[in-house]
C-alpha cells in the first residue's frame, strides 16, 4: 500500500512512559479512505493501513548499568506526524536512534503492523527495516561531505553502473525529493554550505526522501534557525506529512505542536495531553 499515493489524513496518539517504571500504550485510529470502486483490488488497498509499532523498547547502552529507557510504547500511523518533546536527557535521541537501526533495544520490538480497515492485524507484525527510516540529525549541515548540492544527495547512491532503467529511477527519485522540499530553484553546482540555513535543511530533507523512507525523523528540525527559515521549514514539514510519516523530537511546541496529530504528543518522561501544554 505504501506505494500508493493516497491522501489520508490520520491520526495518531501516543502514550509514554518514563525513564522509571511503567509502560505506556499507544492508542491510534487513522481516518481511513475507501475508494468508492467496484474493483476489490482498489478497496482492499486503500482500506489497509499500516503503522509503526514501538512495543515495550527498554535500552542500556553496552557496559553501563543505565536503563535509558524502560518499556516504551507506541505507534504511528503512516503518514501521519509525531512530535516528541521533554526534558533534556530524557531518552529523545536515543529513542530515534533505536528506531532509525542505529543501535539495537536490549529489549522490546520495533516493527510495522499492517491493519484490515476495520483495525485488525492484516498480517504477522514486520520488522522495520532500517532502509525504510531516514534521520535528520541536529545540525544535518554539520555532517555535508560534499562540495556541490548533487553530489550531496547521490553521495549514498550505488555506485556501481546501473542500466537506463536504474538511472532513470534515480533521477526520477532526485526530482521528486528536490521538488517536495522546494529546492528546484537552486542550481545543483552550488556548494551545499553557501546556502542560507533554511535552505540547507531542505538540503538535509532531500537527501532523505530521496531514499524513499516510509518514516522520516527528525531531530530538533528548527535549532539554529532565523524566524524565516523556521517558518519555512514548519510549512515543509507540514506538506510533507502528506506523503509519509514523520517523527519529530523538539522542544519547539509552539511551532511543531499543532501539526502533530489529534491531540497527542509523546512526552518522554510523563504523559501530557495537548491541552494541558497551552499552545
Ligand atoms: N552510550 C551512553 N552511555 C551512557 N549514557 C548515555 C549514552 N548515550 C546517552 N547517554 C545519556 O543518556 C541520557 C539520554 O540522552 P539523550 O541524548 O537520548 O537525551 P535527550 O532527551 O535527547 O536530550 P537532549 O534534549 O538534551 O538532546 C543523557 O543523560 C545522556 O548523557
Amino acid at each position: 500500500m505504501t506505494s500508493f499515493w493516497i491522501p489520508l489524513s490520520s491520526s495518531s496518539v501516543f502514550v509514554s512512559n518514563s525513564t522509571t517504571k511503567t509502560s505506556s500504550i499507544a492508542l491510534s485510529s487513522p481516518s481511513r479512505f475507501s475508494l468508492n470502486s467496484e474493483n476489490l483490488r482498489v478497496r482492499r488497498i486503500a482500506c489497509d493501513y499500516s503503522s509503526v509499532e514501538i512495543k515495550d523498547v527498554s535500552y542500556r547502552p553496552p557496559g553501563t548499568k543505565i536503563d535509558l529507557l524502560n518499556r516504551v510504547s507506541f505507534s504511528l500511523p503512516e503518514r501521519s506526524f509525531g512530535l516528541i518533546f521533554g526534558r533534556s536527557g530524557s531518552g529523545k535521541t536515543t529513542l530515534l536512534q533505536l528506531i532509525a537501526g542505529l543501535s539495537k533495544p536490549t529489549s522490546g520490538s520495533i516493527y510495522i503492523q499492517k491493519y484490515n480497515d476495520d483495525g485488525r492485524p492484516y498480517n504477522s507484525p514486520e520488522l522495520l527495516h532500517p532502509g525504510k527510516v531516514g534521520i535528520v540529525f541536529q545540525f544535518p549541515e554539520r555532517y555535508f561531505v560534499a562540495d556541490n548540492v548533487l553530489d550531496e544527495i547521490v553521495f549514498g547512491w550505488p555506485r556501481q553502473r546501473g542500466g537506463l532503467q536504474l538511472r532513470e529511477l534515480l533521477a526520477s527519485r532526485l526530482h521528486k525529493a528536490m521538488t517536495s522540499v522546494g529546492l528546484t530553484g537552486i542550481s545543483l553546482d552550488k556548494d551545499p554550505q553557501s546556502l542560507s540555513g533554511g535552505y540547507k535543511r531542505r538540503l538535509a530533507l532531500a537527501i532523505q526522501l530521496v531514499q524513499t523512507p516510509d518514516l522520516l525523523i527528525l531531530d530538533e528540525p528548527l535549532a539554529g534557525l532565523d524566524w524565516k527559515a523556521r517558518a519555512d521549514v514548519v510549512k515543509l514539514l507540514k506538506d510533507l506529512k502528506k506523503e509519509l510519516s514523520l517523527l519529530v523530537v523538539s522542544h519547539d511546541l509552539k511551532e511543531l505542536a499543532p501539526l502533530a496529530d489529534q491531540s497527542w504528543r509523546m512526552e518522554m518522561g510523563g504523559v501530557l495531553r495537548s491541552e494541558s501544554l497551552h499552545i
